[in-house]
């Protein structure tokens, strides 16, 4: 049990209190149908929101100023109970948090009607909002790995038939049908072809590329909860002549999912592209997806999953993110995690094909199978991570261990450690700690090699296969076992040397009979089994060569602590055969440059309450601190610092915020600077 955590927000000033919230148990499926009947079709026109439910009724506390009225119309006419009392109260609930809806009249009448072609598909959309074009790569690789999981599909087929035939069984036969893959197109409707759920579909793009360019598929269910989207894709599904592939849908994903969790109904592929986080998402998905159905799951909420807001990052996913330079796989492992963990509460397990950072999201593709005795396994995939805060170094500790016995068994135990001591052994500074998350492979090599090989034979199907050819190139020479990396630039920022290059750090690791890899996720970064201390060898080896200049050097600092250590090993920079990877060589395309302005997530979309359009935050936001400053009409003595408050202040006098104690009132109210800044320009 987990008591309800109040993460920020104030109370009697008419702010509205924003709780972060834990889930603790489940009060079965009656109970969380209710859940999501209030939360999908009851709460609509919320645009956030935080909720708590109890046995009792619920509580909702909005962070919105300006939807308090509403809130409160809607509880009162509702008459459900509403009150804090509750709070600190530990029980033994679901919290379940879920991406709000837009209402249909936030979205309604769109004001002009777009089309765009992206591979076969040509598609009418509504607003900017329902298609980002930087998302071309995603629905690519997407399409790539669907495919090849439909090839293995077929080929399970034609190697049934082929043992049913050598057993003479005609029936089977006749079931099966044709199985060569070869000869199935994409864009006609296959009986024994696979069934994919797009549970998130907006205008339904995705769904008609699947059903365009994907051979071998029965059936595309192309959801969305949004009535206008799915006025769009029904209008696509005609666009595109796939009335007898595509099938549309208007409800709720979660609910979809749960209705279809039944064997017989499970769908072979499941694909879910929220705005944000999956997580409301993931426990329907791993029970409604078939065994050794395939999981393609986006969260594009990567500042959560890379540390700069661990404790939501917990709340949604289970697991403290930490903000190390290795926060991009960490990120990916941790959706990992949560991903096993959802699964293993129904004895299935996970096995990743292949997982993705890119760009600003992070794309999973994995297989979700049943097995208790897999299941057993789950808590020795699992690692926390130490994290030293002055010189970055990180050490794994993991959850526990499979040991093998006699006759081929094995036994579980719990991990032994901790692997670090208090202080950093390195620098002497403390250590974070992070995690649970996957320790164990992100990809599975055979399969993306296949994928590569397909993409390669035919590069004009997609636009970015260039992209996807580099980047599952990377990801297949990435070492499997070693979970994180380091990378050079920030090794070399901590002890203020000039970087060496790429080939003689990973000459040194493999001189001395280290293996090393770069990263998909980091440019420059190292993959490597050489322990950390080998790692600052090498630094102080290059600081030998290029030193630092004394003054950088002061008491205290890590920079200090590394470079006085004496080394323990030998440093070779000698250039070594294989320092220079397969994909560099090459000239691959790896890693993305930033593909056009502005680019990143859509947000929701959204109206104002008068049904204007309201411009997109970010180019609300755009130089906003510059104009903030420019601005002399605004007093900021006026507003509290908060560092004053705590005595870190380092500016005294010329602190541009203002220090006298009748400014903390204002500061106990939690008033967000930026908001103070526009209403005071108003
Ligand atoms: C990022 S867009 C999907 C983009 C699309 N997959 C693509 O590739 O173009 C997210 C969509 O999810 C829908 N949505 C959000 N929450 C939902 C839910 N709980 N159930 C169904 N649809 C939902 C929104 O209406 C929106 O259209
Ligand atoms: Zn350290």
């Amino acid at each position: 049990m987990y008591p309800l955590r109040l993460s920020s927000g104030s109370n009697g000033t008419g702010r509205w209190k924003l709780l972060s919230i834990r889930v603790i148990a489940l009060h079965g499926i009656a109970f969380e149908e209710f859940l999501l009947m209030v939360l999908t079709r009851s709460l609509r026109i919320f645009s956030s929101f935080t909720c708590i439910i109890n046995v009792e009724g619920f509580i909702v506390l909005n962070k919105n100023r300006c939807e308090r009225n509403l809130l409160t119309k809607h509880f009162f006419s509702h008459q459900h109970r509403f009150s804090t009392s509750n709070l600190s109260r530990k029980m033994e609930m679901e919290a379940f948090e879920t991406n709000v809806p837009v209402s249909k009249s936030e979205t309604d009448n769109p004001t002009s009607v777009n089309e765009i072609q992206e591979g076969k598909a040509r598609v009418d959309f509504p607003n900017s909002v329902f298609y980002n074009p930087v998302q071309e790569f995603n629905r690519d690789l997407t399409i790539a790995m669907i495919s090849q999981y439909a090839k293995n599909h077929f080929d399970k087929i034609n190697t049934a038939k082929s043992s049913s035939e050598e057993m003479g069984d005609a029936k089977v036969e006749n079931n099966h049908g044709n199985g060569d893959f070869s000869k199935l197109e994409a864009g006609k409707y296959h009986e024994n072809g696979i069934r994919i759920l797009e549970g998130l579909s907006a205008s339904g793009l995705r769904s008609m590329r699947f059903g365009l360019e994907v051979p071998g598929v029965k059936e595309v269910v192309s959801n969305d909860f949004d009535r206008t989207a799915v006025e769009f894709i029904e209008r696509n599904i005609q666009k595109n002549g796939l009335e007898g592939i595509v099938r549309s849908n208007c409800d709720d994903a979660a609910m979809v999912m749960y209705q279809n969790k039944h064997p017989k109904t499970r769908f072979d592929v499941i694909d879910l592209d929220p705005y944000g986080s999956p997580a409301p998402f993931l426990d329907a998905a791993v029970q409604a997806v078939k065994d050794g159905g395939l999981l393609c799951v986006t969260c594009t909420d990567t500042a959560v999953l890379c540390g700069n807001a661990g404790e939501t990052c917990y709340a949604k996913y289970g697991a403290m993110s930490l903000k190390g330079k290795f926060c991009h796989e960490m990120g990916l492992r941790i959706i990992l995690q949560c991903l096993e963990s959802h699964a293993n509460r129904y004895s299935r397990y996970i096995v990743p094909l292949l997982s993705l950072s890119v760009d600003f999201y992070v794309r999973v593709f994995i297989k979700v199978l049943t097995g208790q005795a897999k299941v057993k396994r789950s808590v020795s995939k699992m690692a926390m991570v130490y994290h030293c805060v002055g010189c970055g170094s990180f050490s794994l500790q993991k959850l526990g261990l499979t040991i093998p016995t006699k006759g081929g068994n094995f036994k579980y135990t719990p991990a032994i450690g901790p692997p670090v001591s208090e202080k950093c052994s390195h620098c002497g500074f403390h250590q974070q700690l992070g995690g649970p998350m996957w320790g164990d492979q992100m990809h599975d090599v055979d399969f993306i090699k296949t994928v590569i090989s397909s993409v390669e034979k035919t590069p004009g199907n997609f636009k970015t296969a260039q992209r996807i050819i580099g980047m599952l190139s990377l990801a297949a020479e990435e070492l499997h076992d070693t979970p994180l990396y380091y990378i050079t630039d920030e090794l070399c920022n901590v002890v203020h040397c000039t970087p060496p290059g790429l080939i003689a750090v990973r000459s040194a690791l493999l001189n001395a009979g280290y293996r090393v890899s770069l990263s998909h996720a980091a440019k420059n970064s190292q993959k490597t089994d050489a322990p950390t201390e080998f790692i600052w060898d090498i630094m102080r080896a290059w600081v030998k060569k290029h030193p630092v200049r004394e003054d950088r050097l002061a008491v205290g600092t890590p920079a200090k602590a590394i470079l006085e250590k004496t080394s323990t090993s030998e440093v070779s920079f000698e250039e070594h055969p294989q320092a220079n990877p397969h994909s560099r060589k090459e000239g691959m395309l790896r890693w993305q440059h930033n593909p056009e302005k502005d680019w990143g997530p859509k947000p929701r979309a959204k109206k104002t309450q008068d049904g204007e359009n309201k411009p997109e935050k970010r180019e609300q936001n755009q130089g906003r601190r510059r104009k903030r400053q420019a601005d002399e009409t605004i007093d900021l003595k006026k507003y509290p610092c908060k560092h004053f408050k705590k005595g870190k202040c380092r500016y005294g006098d010329k602190c541009v915020y203002g220090h006298s104690v009748e400014n903390d009132d204002k500061l106990d109210n939690d008033v967000d600077m930026d908001e103070v800044t526009t209403t005071t320009k108003e």
